[in-house]
Order: C-alpha cells, then sequence, then structure tokens
C-alpha cells in the first residue's frame, strides 16, 4: 500500500491523463469534423459547379425530367382520386362512344382532335410534355380549353414507361390517337437527337405498352407528308416511293411507319398512320411559316420567301385543321380491333396509311399576298433560294382518294378561306383586334 502523499500523486496523474485524453479526443473530433465540413463543401461546389456552368442543358434537362417523373409518380401515390380524375375524363357519354388516348393533347391537332372527339361524346384523355419546342404557354392556353370541355391532359412523357403502363391499365382504352412528336422539318438540323428521342423512342414505348395492354387498342397516328422526299411524281400516292427522305424528320416518320408494320405483324395490332399535308389553322404552331410570317407581317418585319435552285416558286397543298380532324375522326371510326391481348397475336390485324391533304397546292408567295389581303399590311419580302441543306421539298401536293374511299375524307377549306380564320384567331388571341386597319371580313 502506498502513502497518502503517494495516492494523491497518482490520483492526480490519473485525472492529467483523462484530461490530456479528452482533449486529445476533443482534438480529433474537431479535425474529423472539419474534415467532413470541408468534403461538405467540396461537394457541394462541384454539384454547382456542374448544374451552373458546365453542363447547364444536361443538368436543367435531367432536373426538369426528374420532376416530370416525380409529379407524374406522386399522382400514383395518391392514386385513387388520380385514377378517377382519369376515369371520368375518358368516358365516354354516348352509347358506343370511343375511348380515346390522345398522345400530344396540348398540341395542334392534338386539341383539335381531343375537342372534336369529346363534343360528339366520346371519352379522351391526353398527355403531353409540355416541351419548350415553341412557347408552352400556348400549350397551357390549349389545356385550358379543353378542361372547359372536361378532357384532362396528364403531363408526361412517351418514353415515361411506368406512366404509360399506368394509363393503360387504369383505363381501357379502345383507341390511341398519337399525335405526339417533334415536328418541324428544318429544325432537325439544330436539334436531331430530340426526333430520335419523340419520334423513335417514344413510339416504341408506347407501342410496347399497347401490345400489353389487355384489349389491346387500336392505334392511329400521325405520319407526314415529308416521307414523300424526293419522290417526283405528282401528286403524291401512297403507291409512291418513300424510301428516299430529304431530312431526318422525314426519315423519322418513315421509321415509324416501318415500326408500325413490324409491330402489327408480330403482336397484332391495328395500326393507321395518316401522312398530313402542311396542317394549317387556329391555334396552330408558331413555328409554321404561315403563323410567323403573320407575326412578322404585323411587326413590320422582312420575311424570307423560299424559291427553288432554278428560282421557281415553293408550293404546298396546305390542309385546314377542321378537315385534318375530320380524316382523324374517319381513321379511328374506320379502324378495326387490335387481333392480340397481353402481348401475344391472336391473329392479323389492320395495317393502313393514308394521304390527308387538299390537293391543292399553293405557292408560297401566294400564301403571303393572301395574308396580306387579310391583315391590310405590305410584307416586306426578301426572295431567296431555298437553303440547300435543310430538308426542305420543292413542293407537296396530295392524292387523297384512298382516304375519301375508306375514311370518307374530303377536304373543303381553301387557303383563302382557312386563312381567314386563322388570321381572326391570332388577333384575338394576341389582343391585336385594335391595332389592325379593318376588321377581318368574316367567312
Ligand atoms: O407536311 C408535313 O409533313 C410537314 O408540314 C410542315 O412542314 P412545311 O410544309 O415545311 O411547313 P412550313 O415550315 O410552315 O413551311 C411552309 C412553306 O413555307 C416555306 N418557307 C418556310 C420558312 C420560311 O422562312 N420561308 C419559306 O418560304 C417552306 O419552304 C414551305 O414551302 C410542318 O412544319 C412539319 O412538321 C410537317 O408536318
Amino acid at each position: 500500500m502506498g502513502s497518502p502523499a503517494d495516492t494523491s500523486k497518482s490520483i492526480k496523474v490519473e485525472r492529467y491523463k483523462r484530461y490530456i485524453r479528452r482533449v486529445n479526443s476533443t482534438k480529433l473530433l474537431n479535425a474529423s469534423s472539419k474534415l467532413l465540413f470541408r468534403a461538405t463543401l467540396l461537394v457541394a461546389l462541384i454539384l454547382v459547379f456542374l448544374f451552373t456552368f458546365n453542363y447547364p442543358p444536361l443538368a436543367l434537362a435531367d432536373m426538369y425530367s426528374t420532376q416530370r417523373h416525380l409529379q407524374a409518380h406522386s399522382h400514383f401515390l395518391s392514386s385513387g382520386a388520380w385514377e378517377k380524375q382519369l376515369r371520368h375524363s375518358a368516358t365516354p357519354r354516348r352509347p358506343n362512344g370511343l375511348t380515346v388516348l390522345v398522345t400530344g393533347a396540348a398540341g395542334f391537332v392534338g386539341s383539335h382532335c381531343s375537342l372534336a372527339l369529346k363534343k360528339r361524346g366520346d371519352g379522351v384523355l391526353g398527355l403531353d410534355n409540355f416541351n419548350a419546342y415553341y412557347d408552352p404557354s400556348l400549350k397551357r392556353a390549349r389545356q385550358a380549353m379543353l378542361a372547359k370541355h372536361q378532357v384532362l391532359i396528364v403531363e408526361g412523357d412517351l418514353n415515361d414507361t411506368p406512366l404509360l403502363h399506368k394509363l393503360l391499365d387504369v383505363v381501357a382504352f379502345t383507341h390511341i390517337l398519337h399525335l405526339a412528336a417533334q415536328a418541324g422539318v428544318r429544325y432537325a438540323m439544330h436539334n436531331p437527337q430530340s426526333y430520335v428521342t419523340a419520334n423513335i423512342a417514344g413510339f416504341v414505348n408506347l407501342l410496347e405498352a399497347a401490345k400489353s395492354a389487355n384489349p389491346q387498342p387500336a392505334i392511329v397516328w400521325a405520319s407526314s407528308s415529308s416521307v414523300y422526299g424526293l419522290n417526283t411524281e405528282n401528286p403524291f400516292s401512297e403507291l409512291h416511293r418513300t424510301d428516299q427522305p430529304a431530312s431526318l424528320y422525314a426519315a423519322t416518320k418513315k421509321a415509324g411507319e416501318e415500326i408500325a408494320h413490324s409491330y402489327n405483324h408480330i403482336y397484332g395490332l391495328s395500326l393507321t398512320g395518316l401522312r398530313f399535308f402542311t396542317v394549317y389553322g387556329p391555334w396552330g404552331r408558331p413555328d409554321m411559316a404561315y403563323f410567323f410570317f403573320t407575326k412578322d407581317i404585323l411587326q413590320g418585319k422582312s420575311i424570307d420567301v423560299y424559291e427553288t435552285p432554278e428560282g421557281k416558286q415553293v408550293a404546298r397543298d396546305f390542309t385546314y385543321i377542321d378537315d385534318i380532324v375530320k380524316g382523324c375522326l374517319g381513321a379511328l371510326d374506320t379502324a378495326e380491333k387490335s387481333s392480340g391481348s397481353g402481348g401475344k397475336k391472336r391473329g392479323a390485324a389492320q395495317l393502313r396509311v393514308y394521304n390527308l391533304g387538299n390537293t391543292s397546292p399553293v405557292p408560297v408567295g401566294k400564301l403571303v399576298s393572301i395574308l396580306e389581303g387579310l391583315l391590310n399590311s405590305k410584307a416586306k419580302k426578301h426572295v431567296i433560294k431555298m437553303p440547300s441543306n435543310d430538308g426542305d421539298g420543292p413542293y407537296t401536293h396530295a392524292n387523297v382518294s384512298l382516304a375519301f374511299r375508306d375514311l370518307a375524307y374530303k377536304p373543303t377549306t381553301d387557303l383563302p378561306t382557312g386563312l381567314r380564320k386563322f388570321v381572326k384567331w391570332y388577333v384575338g388571341y394576341y389582343g391585336l383586334q385594335t391595332s389592325l386597319k379593318k376588321d377581318i371580313p368574316s367567312a
């Protein structure tokens, strides 16, 4: 046993050691929290750098798509109420009415078709990703217009597989009117990938969901006059060559027609492709010439009017939206049922392709002079040779005898009448009535 002095000394030594251990461990803790803090700061800085400076389009696109994905999937979470809304919108209000999923429902042709279907008592559910290819506020305005008629548009992408399967699970669609696409002939030079994503991957994704559905819906979808590409026979008939597309847009639409063939062959999906010819009218697309010519003429800006390399006028078979809507409804009404179910083919199914044009090409110069008359304003025309490498063709002209025979399709609106209706809508929508020198005469 030691003396009290020894004991007291050893207690003090022990206390000192404990103190030193505590100080050291605090130092260690401080050091490791500092390290952790610095690491977190570094990671945060790297993330901020990546999002803000390094890959802005990628980071933002990812953020938006994740946001949309979460939005779509949050619907699944509160699924009861959401599913009820879907079914309500999709339920027909007439005996034997169709139950139609309209993709691209906030688009130009999609919104008109959705409204026409709803008005005659069919059930309609829309799907649209509201992308910013052109002013999304116009798409929102179309959505609001449809909402007044009890048509719901789900915000989501064709490439969102769980969402597509969910929609087809919740509603037993008899038909899909597939109009969602990356449109525009010349924009394909600037953003080729968007055409592949929407017009090929998106279409395949939709067909995959449709082939697995039970019952399989019949599908009517938008192809394009541009598939005629370098074809020189005139007017364009469905029997002519379509293996020489002049733009990536046209190539993706032609690919769609071939993909439709394979899904029809393998799974018994009923598929009808409609080749639209330069569709125009109220609620139209701001990226199209008739639309931005109107804007530019009213603003006193110059417009480029293309001519062919030989100095000839460029012409289009401009087709009025109401005629196109009748063609789409005719195709839906005559579509036979798909033959398969749950991913298995049970027999041969219908496979069709039709031109939907106006059968009366008009030179672009004439389009401009009609607009000048309606707007009471002289255009500052800048006539230039058509850019040779942007996929544009010199003229289009539809033979619609097949669509007339099978769909009772008969276009009735000439360009002056249709443009008058468009201009009337345009000045009303953009609140320009008072700035025009005279009222737009009624049709
Ligand atoms: O039928 C289709 O399948 C396609 O129709 C539409 O393409 P296009 O017929 O090319 O329409 P659009 O661009 O309005 O040019 C019209 C005319 O104006 C000429 N044009 C064009 C631009 C310009 O600045 N000047 C000009 O003269 C131009 O040379 C052309 O002669 C759809 O956009 C497309 O999505 C697809 O559906």
